[in-house]
């Protein structure tokens, strides 16, 4: 459902140019967790945004669910949810506001939208706070109800960027649930962190990214194997060490 190929993004102005991503290439199918992972600045949102369309790749090919992202943006955007975690949203409306005017953009009909909230509301623990403003909200409510308008419409593939960014340990897991839950209902899910204990124990497969290149990628436990390491932590620093 996710193809990347050789990708590369190269960011240019005046004073320098920046090679965010050097020929990066992954995929991820159906039911399955893939994790970017990498330490700051490594290339990972910049990967994610031109999955979601935001960003033109300068090299290379992706594609969501067998659209180009580039070709067809807007049946990628049908078809996606982006979830970050700073994503802003409106002080002045309510999640329940916010998410019915979500639900309205992507053209939902009225019955599906309110089975589709009451689901989502019941599954984020939403209900004591829906109809209160945005801005009168705590950090982790505000990040439900940011997820919450980016899954309205019940979309195939899931792109996470730092999702539990920010977040206590209790929100963070229930949104770390919540992506269990939709590799069970077989969502193709692609996820960023730098936290790599998270990743280890969500991602079916993963890569290592750094500088804007994919250095290693594969199970879990092939890579431990295949470096001789306990954790991905250890193989992050092996690679490293070795000159990446
Ligand atoms: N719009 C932009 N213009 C110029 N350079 C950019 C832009 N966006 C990102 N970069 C640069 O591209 C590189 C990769 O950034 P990116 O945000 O993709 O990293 P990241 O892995 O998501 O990092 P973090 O974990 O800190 O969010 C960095 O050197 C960053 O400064």
């Amino acid at each position: 459902m996710i193809e990347v190929n050789g990708v590369s993004k190269i960011f240019e102005d005046s004073a320098q140019e920046t090679k965010a991503l050097d020929e990066v290439s992954f995929s991820c199918c159906a039911g399955e967790i893939f994790g970017l992972l990498g330490p700051n600045g490594a290339g990972k949102t910049t990967c994610l945004r031109i999955l979601s369309t935001v960003l033109c790749p300068t090299a290379g090919e992706a594609k969501v669910a067998n659209y180009n992202v580039v070709d067809n943006p807007q049946e990628v955007r049908r078809r996606i949810g982006f979830i970050s975690g700073n994503t802003g949203i409106y002080d002045r409306l309510t999640p329940h506001e916010t998410v019915l005017y979500f639900g309205k953009l992507y053209g939902l009909s009225k019955s599906f939208l309110k089975k589709r909230c009451d689901e989502i509301y019941e599954m984020f623990q939403m209900t004591d706070f829906i109809h209160t403003l945005n801005g009168k909200l705590s950090t982790g409510m505000k990040q439900k109800v940011s997820i919450a308008r980016t899954i309205v419409h019940d979309p195939p593939v899931l792109i996470f960027d730092e999702p539990t960014a920010n977040l206590d340990i209790l929100v963070a897991k229930n949104v770390l649930n919540f992506i269990l839950d939709c590799r069970e209902k077989g969502k193709c899910i692609i996820l960023s962190t730098h936290i790599m204990s998270e990743a280890q124990k969500l991602c079916d497969r993963l890569g290592i990214i750094h500088k804007g290149k994919l250095l290693v990628q594969g199970k879990t436990e092939d890579l431990c194997a295949q470096y001789d390491c306990g954790d991905i932590e250890d193989i992050f620093f092996s690679l490293i060490d070795s000159g990446f």
